[in-house]
Formats: structure tokens, C-alpha cells, sequence
């Protein structure tokens, strides 16, 4: 479980406060500059909160060691590159780095833990393809398989659906979701949210302005406030699709 208490961050978080249960998916939501990649590096204490806390499991991450952080979190971010001459599964046993150097390693074979990882992402036959001439929907699922690899407690996605169609993106949010790994993902496309998040949380200007299902907080009025955009919400089968109107000309 993970708990983020009255965190806040220069004026860029301010006070934020939510949850995410033991494995459930938990939409981080807000139009650009709100905060969400901020709360995310908050969350991996890659910065340092002015205020508040935040605890994994109970601990707060500010005083866990980086090494053992490095096993518990994994952090998907939004512009993940490298120059090294890698090879796809190169990348993939980036993943279980943190996990060598442990003394709790229990021995199972990396390379099977990150083939296993690629073959979930649908990216076996790129195993051993270069780096460097994949397409960006391809190294965004990638990306996925080495933080799959690394088998985190908690899992860190910052527009994960990003350079994806339209195929992947349900793919990339089903395979999140199968997983079972508690995972707070931030993301634009509201649609997608209330297709697979158990809840969302809505951050404006730094500030949480509402959580919950995201039937209850997608409302119409909640667009129109925190989007600045006319939509209708409109009931499939129990889940709620956003219709988005045209802006006047
Ligand atoms: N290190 C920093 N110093 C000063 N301002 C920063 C810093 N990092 C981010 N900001 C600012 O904080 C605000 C929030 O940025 P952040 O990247 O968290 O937003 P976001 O919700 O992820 O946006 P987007 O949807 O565009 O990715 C932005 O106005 C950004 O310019």
C-alpha cells in the first residue's frame, strides 16, 4: 500500500494527500504542468519533499536506502533513453540490476525472469534488436518489460500510453493491470482511465481537487473546472466513456 501524507513539494505540490491500495491501479490525472511527474518523482524520492510523507508498505521512502528503493519501485518516465549500445534485452536486464547486488538474490536466472518479461510485452522477436532502432512505441513497451523485470512492490508510470496505437495502449494497460503490481500511472487520456483504473486522483495546480471511481469523479462539471472542456459522460455496460465537444469558433 501506498501512502502519500500532506506532501508537498516548492510551490508545485501543495499538500497532496492519497492512496493506492495493494494492487490496484490508480489513475494520477491533471491538464499539463499540474503535477503529476512531479508527485511521481516525490513518490520514488527523486526529490526530496519540503513537507509531508510518503510510505510504502508502512516505510517512509525518504529513509529507506536507495538500494533496497531500487528493488521496491520501479519508475517508468516519460522521456526513458539511453545512448549505450544496448540491445532490447540488454535494456529489459536493466530490470534486475538492484536485484544482483542483493544479498537476498534467490538465485532464479535473469535472463529468464526479462525473456519472460519481453514475451508479456509482446516483444520477444526484439530481443536481441539494437536499441537504438526501435520506435518509440516499442521502446515505450520496452520500458514496460524492464519495470515488469525488475518485479517492484510499486509500479511508477508516467504517460505510459504515450507513442502508442491504439492496440498497445489497451495491451500496455491490460498487461499493467494483470500484473497485479500496485501502480500509480499518470495519464491524459481520460477514457483509458475510467477503461482500467480502480480509481483516479485529479491533481490541479499542485492540489488534489478530487479522487475516487472514476464514474464519480469524470463528471462533466469536474471536465469543465479542471480541463477547461464541454463533454458529456455516457454510461457502456457500467463504465463511463467521455464524449468531448468541439471548442466554439
Ligand atoms: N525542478 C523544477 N523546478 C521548477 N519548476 C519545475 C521543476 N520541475 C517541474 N517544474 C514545474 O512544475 C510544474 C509541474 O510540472 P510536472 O512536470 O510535474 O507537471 P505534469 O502534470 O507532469 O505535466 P505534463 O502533463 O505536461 O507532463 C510545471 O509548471 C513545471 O514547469
Amino acid at each position: 500500500m501506498l501512502n502519500i501524507n500532506s506532501v508537498s513539494w516548492l510551490h508545485i505540490l501543495r499538500e497532496v494527500t492519497t492512496s493506492v491500495p495493494r494492487g490496484s491501479l490508480v489513475g494520477l490525472l491533471g491538464p499539463n504542468g499540474s503535477g503529476k511527474t512531479s508527485l511521481l518523482r516525490a513518490v520514488a524520492a527523486l526529490v526530496p519533499a519540503d513537507a509531508g510523507q510518503v510510505t510504502l508498505d508502512g516505510d517512509d521512502v525518504a529513509r529507506v536506502k536507495r538500494a533496497a528503493l531500487a528493488r521496491r519501485v520501479a519508475l517508468l518516465a516519460q522521456h526513458a533513453e539511453t545512448d549505450l549500445d544496448l540491445t532490447v534485452l540488454d535494456v529489459v536486464l536493466l530490470g534486475r540490476t538492484p536485484h544482483r547486488r542483493s544479498r537476498w538474490s534467490d538465485g532464479r536466472d535473469d535472463n529468464t525472469i526479462a525473456e519472460r518479461a519481453l514475451e508479456r510485452a509482446d516483444l520477444t522477436e526484439f530481443a536481441h534488436r539494437k536499441w537504438q532502432t526501435l520506435s518509440g512505441g516499442e521502446r515505450q513497451r520496452a520500458q514496460l518489460a524492464r519495470a515488469l523485470a525488475q518485479e517492484p512492490e510499486l509500479l511508477l508510470l508516467d504517460e505510459p500510453t504515450n507513442h502508442l496505437d491504439v492496440g498497445h495502449q489497451l495491451q500496455l494497460l491490460s498487461l499493467v493491470r494483470k500484473s497485479g503490481v500496485t501502480t500509480l500511472a499518470a495519464l491524459h487520456d481520460l477514457n483509458l482511465a475510467t477503461m482500467f483504473c480502480d480509481s483516479v486522483v485529479v491533481l490541479d495546480r499542485g492540489r488534489v481537487v478530487a479522487t475516487g471511481p472514476p464514474a464519480d469523479v469524470l463528471t462533466p462539471k469536474l471536465l469543465a473546472e479542471v480541463y477547461g472542456v464541454e463533454a458529456t459522460v455516457h454510461d457502456h455496460d457500467g463504465r463511463p466513456v467521455i464524449i468531448f465537444e468541439r471548442p466554439p469558433t
